[in-house]
């Protein structure tokens, strides 16, 4: 495949946000707004969750894709963009996570 990148689908989810909820699941949720939207990746955690538990590869590959984009979703209509996101966790590579961890329990 190619080098698809969750940036590409940031761009595709920004741009069906504007097409008609008839004909975009996109558009569909940026509609519905932040609780239907939040709702739909909860439950794409779980799904997720559970292919993870189930030992099942292609599952949990399915899922991790529906999880993604439903995050994506999530982002676009709090207005975080990836980018945001990204320099959190390019904070964060300065340093463990059991060591940040510590960090807070020491507070
Ligand atoms: N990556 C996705 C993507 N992943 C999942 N989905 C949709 O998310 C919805 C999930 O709904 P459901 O929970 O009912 O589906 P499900 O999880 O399979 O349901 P179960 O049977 O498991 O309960 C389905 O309609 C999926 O098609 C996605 N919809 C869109 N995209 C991307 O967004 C682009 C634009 O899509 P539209 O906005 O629909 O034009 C697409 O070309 C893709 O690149």
């Amino acid at each position: 495949m190619s080098g698809f990148s969750l940036s590409d689908l940031e761009a595709i989810v920004s741009e069906r946000a504007k097409a008609s909820a008839d004909e975009s699941w996109t558009a569909k949720l940026v509609l519905a707004g932040q609780p239907k939207a939040a709702k739909k990746l909860g439950e794409e955690a779980i799904e997720t969750v559970m292919a993870a538990l189930t030992n099942d590869r292609d599952n949990l590959t399915y899922e991790a894709a529906d999880l993604l984009y439903h995050l994506m979703v999530v982002l676009k209509i709090a207005e975080i963009p990836l980018q945001d996101v990204m320099n959190e966790l390019e904070r964060r590579t300065s340093r463990s996570g059991i060591a940040e961890k510590a960090s807070r329990q020491d507070q």
